[in-house]
């Protein structure tokens, strides 16, 4: 919610500030380009404004531009703001306008603060907290709702940073994904099933600045035009989050490759299979620059996933598997795809589910595995990684970045 009058956004960042001097600046204007690409995407007029440890956004739109930054990795918050006078009198009618439109109720504070020089004011923000809260006081009993204080515990907190030149009165602090701009670390391949996990994954991964290049392992028979959709449609709303990229979804044409795994393995079928995938995900890196795998998998979810088989999986290649959700929960997995907006309720039962042998292998033992896996598997993988199909028109104007582009710290 925008205090009446807003017209600038403050968009604040997080770690950027830890690095050095150099790999900062150089952090800053990717996050800048990526919030500019995230604002035209959407169709939010904005102009950027570099400013000491923050963007500012000036719009006549504060809400899109304040949902645009929320959704740009690197962002830890943005507060649409309205710049007065750094007066006291200016910021108490500021305030009660702001209470006007955003307190309705329940107890309040006013928190601020003051940067700049301390001569600056001839006030402290103590001053402006106390006098501040008394305007909103006022304009809520004026406006017939009751008024409550709880510094510690508020229903609605009014903001107002101080600085030398102007003062800004917001409402909220809207929190951002957090993490580092996109583009500051090299790609990464991401196994996306279409099941719930491994879009979370993968925007785990992007959320630490890895772009991705999606991969769907077409299992033919055993998959489902409904399974690739779910892909499709995940890669899709990965996409809005990275529109300065090419993300769109690559599929791997292995169902020949499935139906003789299948054929052939009984013990240890999944884990041959998931060590086919990874060697696949492994051809594409090679070709596409990228220098890491990345799958939604988590300690003891599935018997494919315990301690044991995750060794023995991850053996199947020599780039790393990155497996952001190891230790978190189902119920956490499924709340972060419902916020980042991949949660796909469905009751079609994953390929995987109806590859699964009756006795699956919970401790699989990597030499036994080798032996039971059919010959030739790599060569075969990578014959798959070369006939991928590339789903065009997942969105519009797809990123013309170099994938291999990337600038860690
Ligand atoms: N058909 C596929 N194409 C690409 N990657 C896959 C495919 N199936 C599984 N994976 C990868 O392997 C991981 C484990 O797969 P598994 O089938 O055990 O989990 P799932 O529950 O079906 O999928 P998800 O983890 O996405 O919910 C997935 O998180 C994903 O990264």
């Amino acid at each position: 919610m925008h205090p009446p009058g807003a017209d600038v956004v403050v968009v604040r960042h997080g770690e950027i500030g830890t690095k050095s001097e150099h790999v900062g600046t150089k952090m800053e204007r990717r996050l800048r380009e990526n919030l500019d690409a995230v604002l035209a995407d959407r169709g939010v007029d904005a102009e950027i404004e570099q400013r000491r440890f923050r963007l500012w956004l000036h719009t006549d739109d504060p809400e899109g531009a304040t949902a645009a930054a929320a959704d740009t990795f690197g962002v830890v918050s943005a507060s649409p703001a309205v710049r007065v006078d750094p007066t006291i009198e200016s910021i108490r009618e500021a305030l009660a306008e702001a209470a006007r439109q955003g307190y309705d109720g329940g107890a309040f504070a006013v928190s601020a603060r003051r940067a700049g020089v301390e001569s600056a004011h001839p006030f402290s923000s103590t001053d402006i907290e106390r006098e501040g809260g008394s305007a909103v006081w006022n304009a809520a009993e004026a406006a017939g709702v009751d008024p409550e204080v709880d510094l510690d515990d508020p229903d609605t907190e009014l903001f107002v940073d101080c600085r030398e030149d102007d003062a800004l009165v917001f409402l909220e602090k809207r929190a951002g994904p957090g993490g580092l701009p996109l583009g500051t670390q090299d790609p990464v391949v991401a196994l996306l099933s279409g099941g719930i996990d491994s879009p979370v994954a993968a925007w785990e991964l992007m959320k630490r600045g890895a772009p991705v290049i999606p991969l769907y392992v077409d299992l033919g028979d055993y998959g489902g035009v409904d399974h690739r959709a779910r892909a499709v449609s995940t890669t899709e709303t990965l996409a809005r989050y990275a529109p300065t990229r090419d993300v769109r979804l690559r599929i791997a044409p292995a169902g020949d490759a499935v139906a003789d795994i299948a054929e052939a393995v009984d013990v240890g079928r999944m884990l041959v299979l998931r060590r086919f995938m990874f060697r696949v995900a492994a051809a594409v890196a090679e070709e596409r620059g990228a220098v890491g795998i990345v799958a939604g998998e988590s300690v003891g979810q599935k018997s494919s996933q315990t301690t044991a088989n995750l060794a023995v999986t991850s053996a199947a290649v020599d780039l790393p598997v990155h497996r952001p959700l190891l230790t978190v929960d189902k119920t956490e997995i499924t709340a972060r795809a419902d916020e980042i907006g991949t949660f796909h309720e469905s009751t079609i039962p994953a390929g995987c589910d109806r590859l699964a042998p009756d006795y699956p292998e919970t401790r699989g033992r990597l030499g036994a595995i080798r032996e039971r896996e059919p010959a030739g598997l790599s060569e075969r993988a990578r014959a798959v990684a070369d006939r991928l199909e590339v789903v065009e028109g997942a969105r519009d104007g797809v990123g013309d970045r170099d994938p291999a582009e990337g600038e860690t710290a």
